[in-house]
C-alpha cells in the first residue's frame, strides 16, 4: 500500500491491522512494528492506537453497517474493506474528527490503490454513514436490523456469533448480554507497585492522598492499582518513567487479585511458573516475597522478555528457560508449587486483547483442552508430595475451566480443591479469571 497521501494515524493502522488479521501477529506487537518502521510518533501513534483498538472492538457492529449499506461488501479487496470499516468506526465512535477528514482520506486513499469505481462507492457509502449517524450508535437499529435476538447482541455487541452461543448456553441469555456489553468497553489500567523499589511509598502516598476524588479508583492491598487512563495521569504523571525505573509494572488487576486470592505469597517453595510468558506472575509471586521461583515457557522471545522484566524490576536472579511443560520437568528438584497459568481461549480478556474475538474459532478449543490437559496431568507427574497445583485461565469457557479441573479429578482422585476462584460477573467487571487450587490429601 503507497504511503502518500495517507495520513499516517490510518496508513499505520491499516498496517498494523492487515498484520494483526491477515497475519495472525499480535495487535501491540504489529503497531510497535508499524510505529517503528514508519517513524511515527506524538499525536499520530496515539491516534494510530485508538484507531486499532477501539475498530477491533468494535470490528462487528462496523461491519454490520458494511453489510446494511453496501451490497456486496464481500466482493471488496480485504484492505479496502478494511478501510471502509476503519472510516465508519472513526465516524461513528471519534467525535473530534471532523466529517472531511474522514471522508477524504478514505477516498483519497481508495482512488489510489483501487481507482475510480470504489472511490464513488466509498463516497457514497459515507455519505449513508454520515446522514444515519445518530441512528447507528443506537441499539434500535441494530434490533431491527438483526435476524434475531443472537444476531442482535453479535452485531450490536461486535461479538463473532460463536461466542454469542458459547455464552449463552454456558451462562444463560441475561449473563451472556452482560458479558457482551462488558468485553466492548476498554479495560481499565492495572498497575502493581513494585514493593522493593525505593520510590514505593512515595507512589503509594500519591494515590492514597487522591484516592477520595477518583471515583474509578480501585485498590487491592495497597500495591495492586486500577484506574482509567486520564486519572493515572493524574495519580502517576511520571508514569512511563516509574515504569522504566521499575518502580511500576502494567498488569490487570484481575490478574492480581486471583493470585492474591489463592494465596500467592505463601505457597509453598520451590515453585514451578510452567506458563510464564513475560513473567507477569513470576514478578508478582517474587514482589509478595516468594523466593524460591523457577520460569519456564517455549516461547523464547517471551522468556527473553522476562529476563528483561526481572532485570527492570532488580529482582533477584531465578532460574528461567526455554521449556515446554507437558513433557518432561526442566529442573532437578520436584516443586512444592506448581502454577499453571495456562494457555486458553482468552474468552475473558476481551475488552483488552480484541484481536482474539477476530482471530479465534471454536476449532482452536480442542487443542487448547487436550494441551491443558497434559500440564495438568504432568504436573501431577512430577510434583513433590503434599505439593500444590494452582491452575489459572483467563477465559469465560467451562469447557477450559471447571470441566478440565472435573477431568483431572477423575483421573487423580488423590486430588481436591482447597481453593477457588472466579471474577465476579457484574457491571464493571472488564475481565474475567478463573482458578482453583488443587493438593494432595
Ligand atoms: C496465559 S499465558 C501466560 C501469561 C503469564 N503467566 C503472565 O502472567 O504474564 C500462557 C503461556 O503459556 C505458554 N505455553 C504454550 N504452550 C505451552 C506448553 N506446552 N507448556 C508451557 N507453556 C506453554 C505460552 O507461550 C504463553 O506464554
Amino acid at each position: 500500500m503507497a504511503a502518500s497521501r495517507t495520513p499516517p494515524a490510518r496508513f499505520v493502522a491499516l498496517q498494523a491491522l492487515q498484520q494483526t488479521l491477515q497475519q495472525g501477529n499480535d495487535l501491540q506487537f504489529a503497531l510497535d512494528f508499524q510505529l517503528r518502521r514508519l517513524h511515527v510518533s506524538g499525536k499520530d501513534a496515539n491516534l494510530a492506537t485508538e484507531l486499532c483498538y477501539g475498530y477491533l472492538r468494535n470490528k462487528g457492529r462496523v461491519a454490520f453497517c458494511l453489510e446494511h449499506f453496501l451490497q456486496k461488501p464481500g466482493k471488496l479487496p480485504p484492505l479496502c474493506r478494511t478501510a471502509f470499516e476503519l472510516a465508519t468506526y472513526e465516524t461513528l465512535f471519534l467525535e473530534r474528527i471532523p466529517e472531511f477528514a474522514t471522508r477524504s482520506w478514505l477516498a483519497n486513499l481508495v482512488r489510489q490503490q483501487w481507482g475510480s469505481g470504489l472511490t464513488r462507492l466509498a463516497t457514497a457509502y459515507m455519505t449513508n454513514i454520515f446522514k444515519n449517524k445518530a441512528a447507528l450508535n443506537a441499539s434500535e437499529f441494530y434490533q431491527k436490523n438483526a435476524s434475531d435476538a443472537r444476531a442482535f447482541l453479535s452485531a450490536f455487541y461486535s461479538l463473532p456469533l460463536w461466542i454469542v452461543d458459547l455464552w449463552t448456553e454456558a451462562y444463560g441469555p441475561e449473563t451472556a448480554q452482560r458479558l457482551a456489553a462488558a468485553q466492548i468497553h476498554p479495560a481499565p489500567l492495572g498497575l502493581r507497585i513494585n514493593p522493593l523499589h525505593a520510590g514505593k511509598d512515595e507512589l503509594v502516598r500519591q494515590y492514597v492522598a487522591l484516592e477520595a476524588e477518583s471515583a474509578d479508583l480501585e485498590i487491592l492491598d495497597s500495591l495492586s492499582v486500577s484506574c482509567s487512563r486520564e486519572t493515572a495521569r493524574r495519580l502517576f504523571p511520571e508514569l512511563s518513567a516509574d515504569i522504566k525505573a521499575g518502580a511500576i509494572s502494567r498488569q490487570s488487576l484481575e490478574s492480581q487479585r486471583i493470585l492474591k486470592e489463592l494465596g500467592a505469597g505463601s505457597w509453598g517453595e520451590p515453585i514451578w511458573d510452567v506458563c510464564a510468558g513475560r513473567g507477569g506472575k513470576t514478578c508478582y509471586l517474587l514482589e509478595r516475597g516468594q523466593k524460591q521461583v523457577r520460569a519456564s515457557d517455549p516461547n523464547p522471545f517471551r522468556v527473553h522478555g522476562l529476563s528483561r522484566e526481572l532485570e527492570r524490576l532488580g529482582l533477584p536472579p531465578i532460574p528461567v528457560v526455554v521449556a515446554r511443560g507437558d513433557v518432561r520437568l526442566p529442573w532437578q528438584k520436584k516443586p512444592a508449587t506448581i502454577l499453571l497459568d495456562v494457555p486458553c481461549s482468552g474468552l475473558g480478556v476481551l475488552s483488552r486483547k480484541s484481536d482474539i474475538k477476530w482471530k479465534r474459532t471454536p476449532k482452536d478449543i480442542p487443542p487448547l483442552i487436550a494441551l491443558q490437559d497434559q500440564l495438568l496431568r504432568q504436573s501431577a507427574e512430577v510434583l513433590r508430595p503434599g505439593g500444590r497445583i494452582v491452575y489459572i485461565t483467563c477465559t469465560l469457557n467451562p469447557a477450559e475451566n471447571q470441566a478440565r479441573i472435573d477431568h483431572f479429578l477423575g483421573e487423580h482422585p488423590g486430588f481436591s480443591i482447597t481453593k477457588r476462584y472466579e471474577t465476579q460477573i457484574n457491571d464493571s467487571a472488564r475481565e474475567f479469571f478463573w482458578g482453583v487450587v488443587l493438593e494432595k490429601g
